[in-house]
């Protein structure tokens, strides 16, 4: 954590001391962020062990800090809207514990090269090209953005908080297939959803985004979309017409299709299929399966 004059270091410290009871009383006593507890307050010994972490809990406030420009009163709404929207849809169990359509998870794949460069060591590849004739994948809008969102946390637990170099995430869109193709309804509906709730509950975490396989007569998709983006987070796409030039950004990358280094593996043998919650998430969706069932 870096801080670049005394009021930044004031205001993390503020919102370090002000947080149990911001969460007591305006988050309902709801404490988790991607999967770790932000609150140590009445907890047992043996709990702080198993399922806080100060240095990890103070990394991602830092984070939210920064995010919001360490505006202290901007800083708690977003914090409160965030853990309340956690709450109540619970990202976590789209993650772990829900079963979502095979061909949307065929087409979500991560992966993670502990070599790579900063940032760009945990990676989302959405081949979003191959539902092209999918449409009915998209009708329902919540049943795809229950994927996505799970996609994200699975992505998010590939990063470590506390490091320079691996807190933020990279993601793919490989367009591969879209030749003729109109802007459908269903999948501008989709694609809206997410991106709102990735800028609003999701700040500070993508550190590049690649639109690869993108032909050319679509710059017009990219313009209509990036008006939904904000401008920092748009500062942060590169569309790339030619796929294999993905390997000169991502240099790991399989060279199948992508142009990378890694000349053995395609992108499904990248794939990092055990990725599991916390101690802490885990306890969250135990105790959801516990309220369910009283
Ligand atoms: C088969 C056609 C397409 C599908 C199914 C699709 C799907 C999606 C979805 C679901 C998102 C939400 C963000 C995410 O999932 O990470 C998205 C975002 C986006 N898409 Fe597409 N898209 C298509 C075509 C295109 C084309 C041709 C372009 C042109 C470059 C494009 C550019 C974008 C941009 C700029 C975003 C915003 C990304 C963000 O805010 O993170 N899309 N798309």
């Amino acid at each position: 954590m870096k801080f670049n004059n005394d009021n930044e270091k004031q205001v993390f410290e503020k919102l370090k001391k002000a947080l149990p009871g911001i969460i007591k009383e305006k988050c309902a006593g709801y404490d988790e962020l991607y999967g770790y507890k932000l609150n140590s307050e009445s907890l047992t010994p043996e709990e702080v062990e198993k399922y806080y972490d100060e240095k990890i809990a103070d990394c991602l406030l830092y984070k939210l800090c920064k995010a919001y420009q360490f505006e202290y009163t901007t800083i708690v709404q977003n914090l409160v809207d965030i853990l309340k929207w956690r709450k109540e849809f619970n990202p976590l169990s789209c993650a772990y514990k829900e079963v979502h359509n095979k061909e949307l998870q065929n087409v979500g794949i991560l992966t993670f090269d502990a070599n790579g460069d900063a940032n760009k060591k945990a990676v989302t590849w959405n081949l979003y090209g191959q539902l092209v004739k999918r449409k009915e994948l998209f009708q329902d809008v919540n049943k795809f953005v229950r994927y996505r969102i799970g996609l994200m946390e699975k992505g998010l637990s590939l990063l470590d908080f506390t490091t320079e170099d691996n807190c933020y995430m990279t993601q793919v869109h490989d367009y591969k297939g879209v030749s003729v193709w109109r802007m459908d309804s269903d999948i501008k509906s989709c694609s809206k959803t997410v991106i709102g709730i990735f800028q609003k509950y999701y700040p500070e975490l993508l550190y590049a985004k690649y639109f690869v396989n993108v032909p050319t007569v679509f710059g017009w998709v990219y313009d209509l979309i990036k008006k939904f983006v904000d401008e920092s987070t748009r500062k942060k796409f590169v569309v790339l017409t030619d796929g294999k030039k993905l390997g000169q950004y991502l240099k790991d990358c399989p060279q199948e299709g992508y142009g990378g280094a890694d000349k053995q593996n395609n992108l499904s043998k990248q794939n990092v299929t055990n990725v599991h919650p916390t101690e802490y998430g885990l306890y969250i969706l135990q105790k959801q399966i516990i309220e369910d069932v009283d």
